[in-house]
């Protein structure tokens, strides 16, 4: 059982004590200043507290504060080398925060399919211990970057499930529109979002493949993706993730600037 603590128990904190939860792996500590917070993850951790103090204990300290607080945690936060502390702020560089702690810092970009064991992360670092490898494998799948490769992780992973949550918020109005009602549009477009990505993690095809795969001669699909090569949804697509990577960055000089 790796001992964990998470300082901040809102959407992101909270899906990631769920995930852990669901693993069995940790025994976790919830702390944040908020009680209805903490009610809200008591059931998955073995400990809550209001007190910054009670979660130093831990071999691995999750910082789960908005960008802006960060410093200010820090600065109650007294930990050691032999500790980990991983921080999961977009826009938060590992050298901002290796200034302020004495532990081996490890910067993620989480997202909240941690809750259901499907989160995707980024995580950067030049000697990633085990237990954050063990820790991120445990609620999901991740990828190791370089740090310069954060602001666009943070925009294609960390912000992703929105933007994701859109397309299927588009395909189920259109279901609707079509006559099916909304459960059964939501529960279809959302399980389809889910096995296509199923698909192409499990498939070696590539996404062209993919997509001709489900075109028949003469079918329904080719109809539907000449529509869409034929937009400029892709662009759309890829404007949204640039937004998210220059506003990662902008976070960076703000947090910096402090
Ligand atoms: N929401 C998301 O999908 C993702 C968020 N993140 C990062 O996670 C961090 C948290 O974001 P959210 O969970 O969305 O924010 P949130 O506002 O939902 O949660 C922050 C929590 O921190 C608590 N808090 C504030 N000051 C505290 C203190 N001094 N000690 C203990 N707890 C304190 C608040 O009461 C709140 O419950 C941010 O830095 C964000 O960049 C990263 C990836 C995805
Ligand atoms: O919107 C945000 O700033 C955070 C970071 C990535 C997802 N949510």
């Amino acid at each position: 059982m790796v001992q964990t603590s998470v300082i901040g128990c809102g959407n992101m904190g909270s899906a990631l004590i769920k995930g852990l939860h669901r693993s069995g792996n940790h025994t976790v500590t919830a702390c944040d200043l908020d009680p209805d917070a903490l009610e809200a993850v008591a059931d998955y951790v073995d400990t809550t507290t209001s007190d910054v103090a009670d979660a130093t204990d831990a071999d691995v300290v999750i910082v789960a504060v908005k960008p802006d607080i960060v410093g200010a945690v820090l600065s109650d936060l007294d930990l050691s080398p032999e500790q980990t502390l991983v921080s999961i702020a977009a826009g938060v560089s590992t050298d901002y925060v290796e200034a302020r702690t004495d532990a081996n810092v490890v910067r993620i970009m989480p997202n909240l399919a941690a809750e259901t064991g499907d989160m995707a992360a980024a995580v950067t670092g030049d000697d990633v211990p085990d237990e954050v490898l063990e820790l991120l494998d445990d609620v999901g799948e991740y990828a190791e970057v370089d740090e310069t490769q954060m602001d666009i992780a943070t925009a294609v992973n960390g912000s992703g499930p929105a933007f994701v949550f859109y397309l299927i918020q588009a395909m189920k109005a259109a279901g609707i529109e079509g006559g099916l009602d909304a459960d059964d549009a939501e529960t279809l477009a959302a399980q389809t979002f889910k096995g296509a990505a199923e698909t192409v993690l499990r498939s070696d095809e590539d996404l062209d493949d993919l997509i001709d795969a489900v075109c028949s001669p003469n079918g329904t699909t080719i109809e539907g993706m000449e529509v869409l090569w034929e937009s400029d949804v892709q662009e759309e697509v890829a404007a949204a993730v640039t937004a998210a990577e220059e506003r990662s960055a902008e976070l960076a000089g703000e947090v910096t600037d402090e």
